[in-house]
């Protein structure tokens, strides 16, 4: 099967379980809302050189420097309309990109500083999706968004963002997640808010195994409960490949496939925050073959420059990922999604599989 070419790719149906809000502008909203709000940090006022300084101060190979780009969209997302329209563009640019559906995740503890309360944030956003929505519907490419709400690891404000997931659950809020710097802000600090979520039967991911390792995974799933993991790319770490190709997991690995844990990984970010030196290096293509509950992903597309299709893009061309290989992902990702089964099962079986047999593929 031949390597699928840049509008295939668009064309196909993707399926985006991790993406920030706060990480997804456009450059040219980025100075608007900048202007229109008296913000006078950025770097830039041009579109084009701003969104070419994100993606270069995002290069830094450590994820801490990585994150400082993001007090420029944090500082120009606190109003009410702010955060209605990225939230509308958002959905907007994933929908043309293909995406059919994307839990977008965003830390509402941010976007405090003029004053807005925890649930008028929420609502905002929400406000904002589904305008978004019907955009992207009556554009012909319609999209459905589940929002995650994450607590920063660094502000211990996690039991009462967790209480704000559950509030909104009915409300679009698919679930929960902690972000932020990894290094000496262990999972753990955050037991109660998981402890709550879990007799809540809610839904939670957890950012691991990034920018630290094999302890972090074990403890966002074992002292945790994580369900899915945040990148997780160091679970590499734990399985060793002899010269003939053979693989041995170690325990933590066996545990992960085994269980069918989704791993959110996501290259452009992850060779970005040096957590991989390149993309020919990225653990994907390994995961892949040994069948790990691999998902593709975004992270941010503004300090990434990305977008679905370019990460896809990317790894046909570094390991040959096929249209079949890009369904398989989805389906990963459609599977392993914070949204009911039925409605799982009804974009997979109406929306996904009928995208790819547009494309050629059977099946
Ligand atoms: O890759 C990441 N790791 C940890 N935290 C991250 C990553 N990308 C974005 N964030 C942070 C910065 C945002 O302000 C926050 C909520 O979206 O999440
Ligand atoms: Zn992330």
């Amino acid at each position: 099967m031949h390597v699928p070419t840049a509008e295939e790719i668009r064309r196909a149906p993707k399926v985006l379980l991790h993406d920030h809000l706060d990480g997804g502008l456009r450059p040219a909203t980025v100075v608007e809302l900048a202007a229109a709000c008296g913000y006078a940090g950025l770097p830039s006022t041009d579109p084009e050189e701003l969104g070419r300084w994100f993606t270069e101060a995002a290069d830094s190979g450590s994820l801490e420097r990585y994150l400082e780009t993001f007090s420029h969209t944090v500082g120009v997302m606190q109003t009410r309309e702010a955060l209605v329209r990225v939230a509308a563009e958002a959905a907007e640019d994933l929908a043309t990109d293909g995406v059919v559906y994307a839990e977008v995740r965003y830390a509402p503890e941010l976007f405090q500083e003029g004053g807005l309360s925890l649930d008028a944030i929420v609502q905002a956003v929400q406000e904002g999706f589904a305008e978004g929505e019907r955009r992207a519907a009556a554009a012909g490419a319609p999209i459905r968004i589940g929002t995650l709400l994450c607590a920063m690891r660094q502000n211990a404000r996690s039991a009462e963002i967790a209480e704000l997931a559950v509030r909104y659950r009915d409300a679009g809020v698919a679930g929960f997640d902690i972000a932020g710097p990894e290094a000496g802000f262990p999972p753990t600090r955050n037991l109660d808010a998981f402890e709550y979520l879990r007799q809540q039967n809610a839904h939670f991911t957890i950012h691991a195994g990034e920018a630290f390792g094999l302890p972090s995974i074990w403890e966002a799933i074992q002292h945790c409960g994580a369900e899915r993991l945040g990148h997780g790319v160091r679970i590499a770490d734990d399985i060793a490949v002899a010269e003939d190709g053979t693989a041995k997991l170690g325990r933590l690995a066996s545990y992960v496939r085994d269980r069918r844990i989704p791993l959110e990984m996501c290259p452009t970010s992850n060779v970005q925050t040096g957590a991989v030196a390149s993309i020919a290096e990225h653990p994907i293509d390994l995961l892949r073959r040994l069948r790990f509950r691999v998902t593709v992903n975004t992270d941010n597309r503004l300090m990434g420059g990305t977008s679905m299709s370019k990460e896809f893009g990317v790894l046909a061309d570094a390991f040959g990922f096929t249209l079949a290989d890009m369904r398989w992902l989805t389906l990963n990702a459609m599977k392993s999604a914070f949204l009911p089964f039925d409605e799982r099962l009804a974009l997979i079986d109406e929306v996904i599989k009928p995208g790819y047999r547009e494309l050629g593929l059977t099946g």
